[in-house]
């Protein structure tokens, strides 16, 4: 039985977001106020261990099972040349995933994460999203599921990525859709187009806004109409990775903007999401800003596949390390201030 049957389903599960759990969190609080150090010195890492500990209801939390998923689809709007590189590298780069030699299996391999790679209907790219919709209903209810499915309760840990050409065009246009402003806030380089190829992707962007700005403005509507089906299935990830209570660290601007039409309906929805780093897409930063969700990392990266969420991941790690293994001020003998 799938988790999202219907779209009636999938708006219920949106609309009844469960809660991390508030005595675990003030367990962790409290062990974080023993540990042997200045109140708060450790920053970041702190807030980190006590989200940790309210989804995974522990008090002490880890990353035993770690898992990284990334989604593959391809796009209809490749067409347009809104990419600088082919539409068959999708493929390709999937290949090379299960060949082990991308990006992601080292840094997914660096951060102990075991890396799971879902393939959508790669021969099937969807429809030109300047003219129709990116996806029937049944194509988009699919890709929710396949996503739904990669998540296993009792995970400790969720890191979610992408494989796609033309995914940061179609990401700019649900940011846009999501958030409203336009073409020009959203429409960044992608793996590296500029100048014509720059302008060519923000009239891809417009006409896409155009073409369905009388639909209705949900969050499967705006998924279906301008995503794509690895944005789908990343949206439907998160969601079953809330109702399972796996947190999740995000990687770059396709990611974010795969949360943006759900955080637009039900800002909650961010509340057990990890923001692993700041893309160099020029567009993350104001993205990260509407789903107020502010990044862990800012490496100048700007690949996807989740190599940031990857990164950000070992520092999570490092985080959970330090408040599982240091003494408190009573058990090592240190004065509290
Ligand atoms: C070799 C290669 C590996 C990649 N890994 C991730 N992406 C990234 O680039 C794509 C998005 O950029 P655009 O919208 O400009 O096509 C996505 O596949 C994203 O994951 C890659 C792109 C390439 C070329
Ligand atoms: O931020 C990202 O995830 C990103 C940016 C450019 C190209 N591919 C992915």
């Amino acid at each position: 039985m799938s988790l999202f049957p219907t779209v009636a389903a999938f708006d219920a599960a949106l609309a009844s977001l469960p809660a991390a759990d508030a005595p675990c969190r003030a367990a962790a609080g409290a062990r974080q106020a023993q540990l042997t150090k200045p109140a708060g010195s450790l920053g970041r890492l702190e807030e980190i261990a006590i989200f940790m500990a309210g989804w995974q209801r522990r008090a002490r939390p880890r990353v035993d099972r770690g898992r990284a998923v990334i989604f593959a689809g391809n796009h209809g709007v490749t067409r347009y040349g809104v990419s600088a590189f082919p539409p068959e590298v999708t493929a390709q780069m999937v290949a090379n995933f299960a060949r082990g030699g991308a990006a992601i299996n080292a840094l997914a391999g660096a951060a102990g994460l075991d890396l799971r790679v879902v393939p959508i209907a790669l021969d099937q790219p969807t429809a030109d999203f300047t003219v129709e919709p990116a996806m029937n209903e049944a194509e988009c209810l699919i890709a929710l599921n396949i996503g739904a499915e990669a998540v296993e309760p009792g995970l400790d840990l969720l890191l979610l990525g992408e494989m796609g050409i033309g995914n940061t065009t179609a990401a700019a246009a649900l940011c846009q859709r999501s958030f409203g402003g336009n073409a020009t806030d959203w429409v960044g380089a992608g793996t590296g187009v500029g100048g014509h190829g720059l302008e060519v992707k923000r009239e891809v962007v417009e006409l896409a806004i155009a073409c369905h700005a009388h639909a209705p403005a949900t969050p499967f509507e705006t998924l279906r109409r301008v995503g794509g089906r690895e944005i789908v299935a990343i949206a439907g990830a998160m969601l079953a990775a809330r109702l399972h209570h796996v947190p999740v660290v995000l990687d770059g601007f396709i990611c974010g903007a795969a949360l943006a039409p759900l955080a637009a309906a039900m800002p909650s929805i961010t509340d057990h999401i990890l923001a692993g780093h700041l893309s160099a897409e020029a567009a993350h930063g104001r993205l990260l800003e509407r789903l107020c969700l502010s990044p862990l990392l800012d490496l100048d990266m700007r690949l996807g596949e989740g190599s940031g969420g990857a990164v950000a991941a070992a520092v999570i790690r490092s985080a959970l390390a330090a408040h599982d293994q240091m003494a408190t001020f009573v058990d090592a003998g240190v004065s509290a201030g």
